[in-house]
């Protein structure tokens, strides 16, 4: 039952603490409430509760800590007006902020040319913005009284931090730039790590949002062509931070890039040639050697392309629309072959995989368009001129080939198009046709690699006997080394890192990853969605 004190809702607040008032309501309750009430007992129980000292007591102690409450006045106490304004009297604002533990949100510079103190930046949704009374270009003449056109920044910045409680600025208003709140808001996966605090060029370490490659974060001002402003996308802290800008960073990247690219680090020592994947999988041609194809594109980093950030939106696949590409990328013998077979048995009507194509002489037991699709190397060499394929190669004098037309014709029967590829060709799959989700399936430690690849065997890329063997110790090495190159060259382009440690689990966490790809909202970049 929902009742309340009708006769003290609206009233004013010092009405209600006449005890006597108080006990007389309390005690003519249960009468009002009778006609809702059935039973005697129950009459008897609300009566007797309504009496209780304890109740009335505790009743009357609540309504006068509500009053004191309510005659509280928490407006900020402004000061008096100065009475030493002249000659700028219009333009001076005096500024009352009450500080609490955040900090302020602002920073100050002393402006090149009138060596005025100015406001440099407000942080998007810290204190000074959401009080709308700071802007950029703001000009400080007093912090709490104290005169601040002789003082450096860092002098004021020690005021401000030693000040408790309200803090008044005397500024005289910039001209307002309107521009920054017309800028559209928009999100951007980060494709490096940041960390303020390692930061030497950063104007406010403090000021500064740390990311990791992968994050999304929305950006909430670009005005500085050096320091942009950002938060984490979904981050309950409307507060942005400082990130380095897009130029700023290319630019940082491209004075450090000598030492770190000149020697572009080798994917694998013994198979950094090979490409293959593609070509294996619907193969009954167990023969094939992965390691025997001679990659055409370029191993290389792709010194041109300085992976700093890129828009993002929003991306859900329409129910009956066509399947995003799966890609996956690994280190030799990691267990892509694996993780796909398992896919393709757990479910063969969703699930399917490319048809290469070979110029080398079908063989008795083959069948065109199962094993591979045969053309003459004329053909071939026309279809790589013409970019029709994802990967290709050669290997013993015979081309072979993922085609582009491959893939389309696995999502043309609306299934999901697992594709193995060496990591340097995602960036070529990485179209709104495709919109590839990268999946990166690494290795776990050496201890577990020992322990779970007791009985496995591995296709040595060293020999030509295409013999399977148990794997070696500098397997073990490589596959590590290899995914680290791997994670390191590529891994501002994978959506998805999968250890494939256990099995059963990596199979599931994929399996799992694949189902939500399907069903759920995921971000991928803006010109994916451009039509
Ligand atoms: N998690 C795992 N635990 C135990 N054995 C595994 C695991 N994953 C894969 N294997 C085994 O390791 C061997 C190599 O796996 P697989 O052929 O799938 O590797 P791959 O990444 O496709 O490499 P490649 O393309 O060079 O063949 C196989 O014998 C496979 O059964």
């Amino acid at each position: 039952m929902l009742f309340r004190f009708p006769c003290l809702a609206g009233e004013p607040p010092n009405c209600v603490s006449t005890p006597p008032g108080l006990f007389e309501l309390l005690a003519t309750l249960p009468s009002q409430l009778k006609p809702h009430v059935d039973s005697q007992a129950d009459c008897a129980f609300l009566q007797d509760m309504f009496g209780e000292k304890s109740l009335q007591a505790l009743v009357k102690s609540l309504l006068s800590v509500h009053d004191t409450v309510a005659q509280k006045s928490y407006d900020p106490q402004l000061p008096p007006m100065p009475d030493d304004i002249d000659e700028d009297e219009d333009s001076v604002k005096i500024i009352r902020l009450v500080k609490n533990k955040e900090p302020l949100g602002a920073t100050i510079k002393r402006d090149e040319c009138t060596g005025a103190i100015v406001v440099a930046r407000i942080m998007r949704g810290g204190a000074a913005d959401r009080s709308g009374l700071i802007h950029v270009g703001d000009e400080l003449k007093e912090v709490n009284g104290i005169p601040v056109d002789d003082k450096k920044p860092e002098e004021i910045i020690h005021i401000l931090a030693q000040s408790q409680g309200a803090i008044t600025f005397k500024i005289i208003p910039g001209i307002k730039e309107d521009a920054q709140d017309r800028q559209p808001k928009m999100f951007v996966k980060s494709l490096f790590d940041f960390d303020p605090s390692e930061d030497k060029a950063i104007p406010c370490k403090e000021a500064g949002l740390a990311f990791k490659k992968g994050d999304v974060l929305q950006i909430m001002s670009q005005d500085d062509a050096t320091w942009w402003q950002a938060r984490h996308e979904g981050d309950a802290n409307p507060r942005a931070g400082l990130i380095p800008s897009k130029q700023f960073q290319e630019r940082r990247f491209a004075l450090r890039r000598p030492g770190v690219l000149a020697q572009p680090q080798k994917v694998s020592n013994r198979r950094s040639s090979s490409l293959r994947r593609s070509f294996r999988l619907s193969r009954k041609d167990r023969k094939t050697n992965k390691s025997m194809y001679e990659c055409k594109k370029s191993d290389q980093y792709d010194t041109a392309d300085v992976p700093t950030y890129e828009e993002v939106t929003t991306y859900c696949r329409p129910p009956s629309g066509q399947h995003r590409l799966v890609v996956l990328v690994g280190p030799t013998g990691v267990g892509l072959n694996e993780l796909k077979r398992k896919l393709l048995i757990s479910d063969p009507q969703h699930f399917g995989v490319t048809v290469p194509h070979t110029t080398r002489v079908k063989r008795s037991q083959e069948s065109e368009g199962v094993e591979y699709h045969f053309i003459s190397k004329h053909l071939f060499e026309t279809d790589v001129q013409n970019n029709k394929f994802v990967e290709h190669g050669e290997y013993r004098g015979n081309y072979y080939g993922t085609s582009l037309d491959s893939v389309r014709s696995v999502l043309s029967k609306n299934k999901v198009c697992l594709l193995d590829v060496q990591p340097h060709t995602i960036k070529h799959l990485r179209t709104a046709e495709f919109k590839p989700y990268v999946v990166f399936v690494k290795p776990p430690t050496i201890e577990r690699l020992r322990e779970t690849r007791r009985d496995a065997k591995v296709i040595s890329g060293k020999d030509d006997k295409c013999l399977a063997k148990p794997f070696s110790e500098e397997d073990f090495l490589e596959m590590i080394n290899t995914s680290r190159v791997m994670e390191a060259q590529y891994g501002y382009l994978f959506d998805k890192v999968i250890v494939n440690d256990d099995l059963t689990s990596a199979f599931s966490d994929l399996n799992g990853a694949l189902k939500k790809l399907e069903t759920e909202t995921h971000w991928v970049p803006v010109s994916w969605t451009h039509s």
